[in-house]
């Protein structure tokens, strides 16, 4: 379970561990029929008079193992690579047990196999027990297989019944119990695999948690610092402009002081509703990295993009209403934002640095305003619509 590769869509899990389980069991299983063939067919008299077509079912079971070995798992873990492969990997599985029962049922029908009949008999009940212990993830596709291993024979035995009334009924009454057992083995597989998605979905809920404030539902610091460093290199490998805009409240004490400390924590909420109103792109991450101070990180956006948003954000908070029991207040937030520039931005703590520095420049320049910080543009602080203290 704590594979780093284990997929965490619970529909993706449930392909991947089919596939994992399936590739798993039919790794050794080609090699089982080649030499089983080669036994029966050695063994006897089936070499001397049945050369080519014992060379011939030489050659196909050994495609068939070699096909089950080279067949691996896609790289890309999707829904759809994983079916496809799945589909392709049952093929391969139901052609040997379809070729082994096709050559059993041949074999019954020649004398020179007789020697050796018992041998292959034993072979089918063995790949037959296998097929119902190992394969029960896809009941259908099992008992497809435990079917196309037996039919064939079986209908020679019962066009010659006469002979064979004795091991026929033996065949049948072991075939029927097989069906069984592979039913019960696949509600105990799936039963199985439904205590792993739990912990799975578990484990996921787990994580959210860890990464989300409870206030507001926004991603916490933990997200913030696990997240920066990894946007930071794919937007260097990508080419594409990194954003980042820090925000805080402004006189947020005063607030606390005034009205309380839970109409303060009705403001964080609204906060970040008003964030969600104006960062919408998927994209955009959004973040409370403590107290009344938060932050947006935005892939593939432009200086001037996250300087526009920053500034709409500005303006829709100033003319929020937050309601405050019968009455309603408004608050305001100074907003530091830049883009990430390679020569300044060598580590997330410079690049952090470098917009909390903007911030605490539109701190100082009266709040309630944004300031870029940018080697390339001055700042230029929209100070016309300052607010200095909550309404
Ligand atoms: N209600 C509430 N208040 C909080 C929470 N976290 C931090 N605070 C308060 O936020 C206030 C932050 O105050 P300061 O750091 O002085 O900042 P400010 O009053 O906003 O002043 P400036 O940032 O300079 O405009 C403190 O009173 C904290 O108690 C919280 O989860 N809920």
């Amino acid at each position: 379970m704590n594979e780093p590769d284990v997929p965490s869509s619970p529909r993706v899990f449930v392909l991947w561990r089919e596939a994992k389980d399936t590739q798993l069991r039919a790794r050794l299983g080609g090699c089982y029929y080649l030499s089983a063939w080669l036994l029966v067919w050695l063994l006897g008299q089936g070499m001397c008079d049945h050369t080519l077509a014992g060379l011939i079912g030489g050659v196909l079971f050994f495609g068939l193992m070699q096909l089950r070995k080279r067949h691996t798992l896609p790289v890309e873990l999707t829904v759809q690579n994983l079916k496809r492969w799945l589909n392709l990997h049952w093929a391969i599985i139901l052609a040997s047990a379809f070729l082994w029962g096709v050559t059993a049922a041949w074999a019954r029908l020649q004398p020179s196999f007789d020697e050796t009949w018992a041998l292959v008999t034993l072979m089918t009940i063995a790949f037959s027990t296998l097929h119902a212990f190992n394969f029960s993830m896809n009941l259908k596709r099992a008992r497809l297989a435990l079917l196309m291993l037996y039919v064939p024979t079986l209908l020679v035995m019962l066009h010659q019944w006469q002979q064979n009334l004795s091991t026929l009924i033996t065949l049948m009454f072991y075939l029927s119990f097989l069906l069984l057992l592979l039913s019960s083995s696949h509600r105990e597989y799936r039963h199985t695999l439904a205590i792993e998605l739990k912990l799975i979905k578990r484990q996921e809920a787990l994580k959210h948690l860890s990464l989300t404030d409870s206030l507001t539902q926004l991603g916490n610091r933990l997200k913030f610092d696990s997240l920066l460093a990894n946007m930071m290199n794919n937007a260097k490998r990508q080419g594409v402009p990194l954003s980042l805009v820090m925000l805080d409240i402004d006189h947020f004490k005063s607030v606390n002081d005034r009205y309380g400390h839970s109409c303060g924590d009705i403001c964080l909420v609204g906060f970040a509703d008003v964030m969600r109103n104006v960062f919408r792109r998927e994209s955009d991450t959004l973040l409370r990295l403590g107290g009344e101070e938060f932050a947006v990180l935005m892939h593939n956006t432009s200086h001037n993009n996250a300087y526009v948003l920053a500034e709409n954000f500005r303006k829709a908070l100033s003319e929020h209403d937050m309601p405050i029991g019968e009455q309603s207040i408004r608050i305001t937030s100074s907003l530091g934002v830049g883009c990430m520039e390679i020569e300044l931005d060598s580590s997330p703590n410079q690049f952090v640095r470098r917009i909390d520095e903007a911030l605490y420049q539109a701190k100082f320049n009266g709040r309630n305003c944004t300031v870029m910080s940018s080697p390339k543009r001055p700042q230029k602080p929209d100070t016309a619509e300052r607010n200095h203290e909550p309404a």
